[in-house]
């Protein structure tokens, strides 16, 4: 018999997330079928998304073999069945309050830096560089974490060693650039590009630094179709993108519309559901109707 969520002790709530008190050694991270564009989280939610995204997290927790946070298995009998297959128990971690990004690919935020002032987080790039471009090596481009609705801060490698210290700093870099390549090699070798990632470590209660949050999901992460990639092209995101066209250049709102987005169509829904369970199994080669929890 599983317990049920009102069992457990809500301590935060994000934009597609929530976190829960287990016992005082455990957490539950709950994934929601929200999805969020624009800055805004839609009022249609995509059916699984949640599942999906969690099952990509454990896909890469098992596959990169970086001692992570994760303490049970996706059908852990701690899981109430109303969340189960997109919830995972948790180790409760101190977190090191640094939003740990990587990038192999110029854009966003970044390329919005580089074209202020030729560098990223403080590491200089070459000239040239354009919308798209491969960055190689990867580089290590920390964020300070943001209240909720706010963006996070780009900050440099040296701000993080003052507010951490030289060898966690030195450490997580090392971290997020290393995972990082091994899921783009990953994703590569299914023909999709991993653009960037962002990643979360915390300390156990032993004081070992563990790989934590989600990882290498959509949401946390940029995916493009490798066989669209072009440097310089608008790179379409491989899981939002049907979403962003639908509502720029079908819904009649725009960005500077300062309404929230329409409702999605069904079609829409059903096609960005299908592009995230087809990122799931192109990457793990994994059947998603093998995953616990009831299909939405
Ligand atoms: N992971 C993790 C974690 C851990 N293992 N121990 C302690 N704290 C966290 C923790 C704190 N904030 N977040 C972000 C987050 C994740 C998921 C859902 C949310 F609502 C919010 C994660």
């Amino acid at each position: 018999m599983r317990p049920e969520l009102s069992e457990y002790t809500p301590i935060y709530s994000g934009k597609v997330r929530e976190l829960y008190e287990v016992d005082d050694e455990h957490l539950l991270l709950v994934a929601s079928d929200r999805i969020s564009a624009y800055d805004y989280i839609l009022d249609t939610p995509i059916p699984d998304k949640g599942r999906v995204l969690t099952a990509m997290s454990v896909f890469f927790f098992d596959a990169l073999g970086v001692p992570n946070h994760l303490a049970g298995p996706a059908d852990d009998p701690r899981i109430p069945e109303p969340v189960l297959g997109r919830a995972l128990i948790t180790r409760r971690l101190d977190m090191v309050p640094v939003e740990c990004v990587a990038r192999g690919y110029l854009t966003g935020s970044g390329l919005r830096e580089y074209r202020a002032n030729g560098e990223v987080c403080g590491v200089p790039l070459p000239e040239g560089l354009v919308d798209g471009s491969r960055i190689d090596p990867p580089i290590f481009t920390p964020a300070t974490k943001a209240a909720v609705g706010d963006h996070d801060e780009n900050v440099s490698f040296e701000r993080v060693a003052a507010d951490v210290g030289i060898e966690l700093a030195t450490r997580l870099r090392e971290l997020t650039l290393g995972v990082y390549a091994r899921g783009a090699d990953i994703a590569r070798e299914r023909g999709i590009i991993l653009a960037d990632t962002k990643f979360e470590f915390g300390h156990s209660s032993d004081g070992d630094l563990l790989l934590a949050d989600e990882v290498l999901t959509p949401d946390s992460s940029r995916y493009w179709d490798g066989r669209l990639y072009e440097p310089g092209k608008a790179l379409p995101s491989f899981d939002k993108q049907i979403v962003r066209d639908w509502l720029t250049k079908e819904s009649g709102w725009s960005t500077d519309a300062g309404t929230p987005p329409p409702p999605l169509p069904d079609d829409v829904v059903e096609r960005t559901r299908a592009r995230y369970i087809e990122a799931y199994e192109r990457i793990s080669g994994l059947s998603f109707a093998d995953w616990p929890g009831a299909a939405a």
